[in-house]
């Protein structure tokens, strides 16, 4: 069963189309990154799942519920970072964690939890009085009650220090290990680099691509670059590192490391073994002073997607087959229909 199963899902805002035919899935206890940039539809598929909006078309399923019909089911499961949610500044850190235990009937310790999220001292302080990094380790603790089974993070690193990235991708990993699933929606590429196992990248209310790091690097057909500085360049050299396999471009630069050198430089991208591309430029009389890899990063990955350069697959995806029937006779009256207020 996938723990979040999307097919078709169209939603308009009027002429806007926010999300258009979008299939994609998420495995149970998969952390699943949901890169796009701004406008591309991420929140809107979030406050669909939560059925805070409501789809124009398509099947939306958490944990094979129906998200219209069964969302209170799934909001019991799920514990939820929304973007550009606030905390109340007359309430503290403690009466915050209160609220969410006992409107979600769990038994957590306030204290335990906001130890977690390095917050504990300041528990029994309004939240007035917190800086936003610590506002947000606190939404990001109230995330964690009930031990939900699917965790929805909506930019969790807005407004935290470098420490508190690192803490809250800790926490992620953390629940992972417990048996959660996470969603976690982003436009910062280290954090979703650095803990997610499968990527989903959203351009345009359509997923351009859903597959591992290392599958949409090899996608964008760049595999790596490798730069290696030689006495001189000659045609001769570049021909023969063009004429090697698995080698798809060749470029040279003529300034050397830092500028102040006249070390030519021959840019090579490969997917292919290095030592060939050595061999190549040696073999052609030149003297090879050094070299480094570049692997593509995910910058590099999402550059290719979004401005349109991306080869657009969609590798270990489908859409929902089989005839999975929701069960809930009732339907939940407690959605918000496209506020903002409603996502909180
Ligand atoms: N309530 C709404 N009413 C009208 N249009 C909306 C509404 N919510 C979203 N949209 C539009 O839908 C599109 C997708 O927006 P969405 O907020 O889902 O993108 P996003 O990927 O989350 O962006 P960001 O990274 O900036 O948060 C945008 O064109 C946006 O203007």
């Amino acid at each position: 069963m996938a723990a979040i199963s999307v097919a078709g899902l169209t939603k308009r805002y009027g002429q806007t189309v926010a999300l258009d035919d979008l299939s994609f899935r998420v495995h149970e206890n998969e952390v699943f990154g949901f890169l796009g940039p701004n406008g591309a539809g991420k929140s809107t598929t979030i406050n669909v799942l939560l059925d805070f909006a409501r789809p124009t078309a398509g099947d939306v399923r958490v944990f094979d519920h129906d998200a219209q019909r069964r969302s209170r089911e799934i909001r019991r499961r799920t514990g939820v970072l929304p973007e550009g949610a606030s905390t109340y500044d007359r309430l503290t850190g403690r009466q915050h964690l209160e609220f969410v235990i006992g409107s979600k009937g769990a038994d957590d310790d306030p204290e335990r939890l906001l130890e977690r999220v390095d917050l504990v001292d300041a528990i029994d302080k309004k939240a007035g009085g917190y800086s936003k990094g610590m506002s947000q380790r606190l939404l990001l603790a109230m995330a964690l009650v009930g031990d939900p089974d699917l965790l929805i993070l909506d930019e969790p690193s807005t407004g935290l220090d470098p420490n508190g990235a690192r803490e809250m991708r800790d926490i992620v990993r953390e629940e992972n290990a417990r048996g959660a699933t996470v969603f976690f929606s982003s436009h910062i590429m280290e954090q979703v680099e650095a803990v997610c196992d499968r990527v989903g990248i959203l351009r345009d209310g359509e997923m351009v691509a859903v597959d591992t790091v290392s599958g949409l690097r090899d996608s964008v057909g760049q595999g790596s670059t490798l730069h290696v500085w030689v006495d001189h360049v000659d045609e001769t050299a570049l021909e023969r590192v063009r004429s090697t396999p698995d080698v798809t471009a060749v470029t040279t630069e003529g300034e050397g490391r830092g500028g102040e050198s006249a070390e030519p430089t021959i840019a090579v991208q490969t997917g292919g073994a290095k030592t060939d591309v050595i061999h190549a430029i040696e073999s052609a009389g030149l003297e090879v002073r050094d070299f480094e890899t570049e692997e593509t990063s995910l910058e590099d990955v999402f550059h290719a997607y979004t401005t349109g350069s991306g080869s657009g697959a969609v590798a270990g995806e489908g859409t929902r087959t089989g005839t999975e029937t929701d069960t809930d006779p009732e339907p939940d009256t407690g959605a918000t229909e496209e506020t903002e207020a409603g996502r909180r």
